[in-house]
């Protein structure tokens, strides 16, 4: 892979004209970036200008950074035989490192999830003139459409068991994902130098592909006014803030919007001393049965990553004694305990994920005012 990159000639963006060329072109390179960095025994540091100068340009006029992200993964990396892009049997994946039914059905069950979510964001939008009006009735349907939506995402997030298989997509597919940032024992101390020829080019640090990238599930948290800062030291950025810079611009945007616009969490709360009327009452337990569901979303993903992520990184595939790619969550951390993989980001796993839950749970709370 390496070799046949440093073959090729630098090519010029200009003949790009359409968004979906634009789009076509971020996932490519994208795709090439990881392979030409990962697919060897050691992680490559040094990417030529082969790469780099188109993929640049391409990432800068699709706003989003030149790496591997949620969206180059899955959300532009598919195509349907049928009409209906919620039926995951009907998808298939565009690019994969591996051809590994594993790879394609780990993306195309997120390209499912997104597009069943199509009819929500249409409510979620017009709720947003609901809450101008205090009509409770209105919001209150939109929180159930919400319910109904987070349960559906449950139910394709298990079908993931149906064709990704755990140790293969630990061993095979999610080496590849991995970024550049917090990878020094993985190999790649001070990040990828992209290297644009002449003696330019600089040192980044870039995070790898993680459908916690995903707008729609951090939109959901928006609209129901919860926060995910507690895993973070105060001069750092959450997790979920630092995700934003991986979506693509009119998704970071439009999570801006929303936010300014519709926090039914706010409107749940009760001013001090008042008594709910029945249609506030209806928006509270609306509001109370969407937020469970999301918390029970959390807890199916909990299981999800401690099946393909703790479990077969305590063994090794089959037939080898070693691993052969650099992983990110090959490292444990210094006398880290059983759960404290690192992730992603680089910090702990499971206990991240589980006050990602945390937090979620607490919004519930909507006479104790906390994470408003
Ligand atoms: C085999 C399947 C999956 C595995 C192994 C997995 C693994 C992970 C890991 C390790 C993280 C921690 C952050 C990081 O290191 O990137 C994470 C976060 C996250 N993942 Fe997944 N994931 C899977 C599928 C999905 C799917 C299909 C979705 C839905 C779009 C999803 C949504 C999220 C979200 C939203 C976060 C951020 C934490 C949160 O808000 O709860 N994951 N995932």
């Amino acid at each position: 892979m390496r070799d046949a990159i440093n073959r090729l000639s630098i090519l010029s963006t200009d003949g790009l004209s359409t968004e979906p060329e634009w789009r076509r072109a971020y996932v490519m390179l994208a795709y090439m970036t990881h392979a030409y960095i990962w697919a060897g025994d050691n992680p490559e540091e040094v990417l030529p200008p082969q790469i780099t100068i188109p993929f640049q340009a391409v990432s800068a006029h699709v706003e989003l950074p030149p790496v591997l992200t949620y969206t180059a993964a899955s959300l532009w990396n598919f195509s349907c035989s049928g009409e209906d892009f919620s039926e995951p049997e009907d998808l298939s994946t565009l690019f994969t490192f591996t051809e590994t039914e594993s790879k394609s059905w780990f993306l195309l069950i997120s390209v499912a999830m997104e597009a069943k979510a199509s009819g929500i964001i249409q409510t979620i939008v017009g709720a947003t003139e609901a809450i101008k009006t205090r009509n409770y009735n209105v919001i209150s349907d939109t929180l159930q459409d919400i319910k109904s939506y987070i349960k559906s995402a449950g139910m394709l997030l298990e079908r993931m068991y149906e064709k990704c298989d755990p140790m293969i997509f630990y061993h095979r597919v999610r080496p590849f994902l991995a970024g550049s940032k917090n990878m020094g024992a993985a190999g790649l101390p001070r990040g990828v130098f992209y290297d644009e020829g002449e003696g330019k080019g600089q040192w980044r640090q870039l995070q790898g592909g993680s459908n916690g990238q995903s707008c729609l599930i951090q939109l959901l948290d928006v609209v129901l006014g919860i926060e995910h800062n507690s895993n973070c030291a105060a001069d750092q950025k959450s997790f979920h803030y630092e995700a934003r810079d991986y979506m693509p611009g009119p998704h970071r945007r439009f999570l801006l919007h929303v936010a300014e616009a519709c926090n039914i969490r706010k409107l749940a709360m009760l001013p001090e001393g008042e008594v709910a009327s029945a249609e506030h009452q209806r928006l509270r337990s609306s509001y109370l049965a969407a937020a469970d569901q999301l918390c029970e979303f959390r807890s199916i993903h909990i299981q999800i990553v401690t099946r393909y992520i703790m479990l077969p990184s305590k063994k090794p595939l089959k037939g080898e004694s070693r691993r052969k790619l650099a992983s990110p969550v090959s490292y444990r951390m210094e006398n880290a305990a059983n759960d404290a993989m690192i992730r992603t980001g680089g910090t702990r796993l499971i206990s991240f994920l589980k006050e990602t839950r945390v937090e979620t749970f607490n919004a519930k709370k909507l006479d104790e005012r906390v994470s408003q």
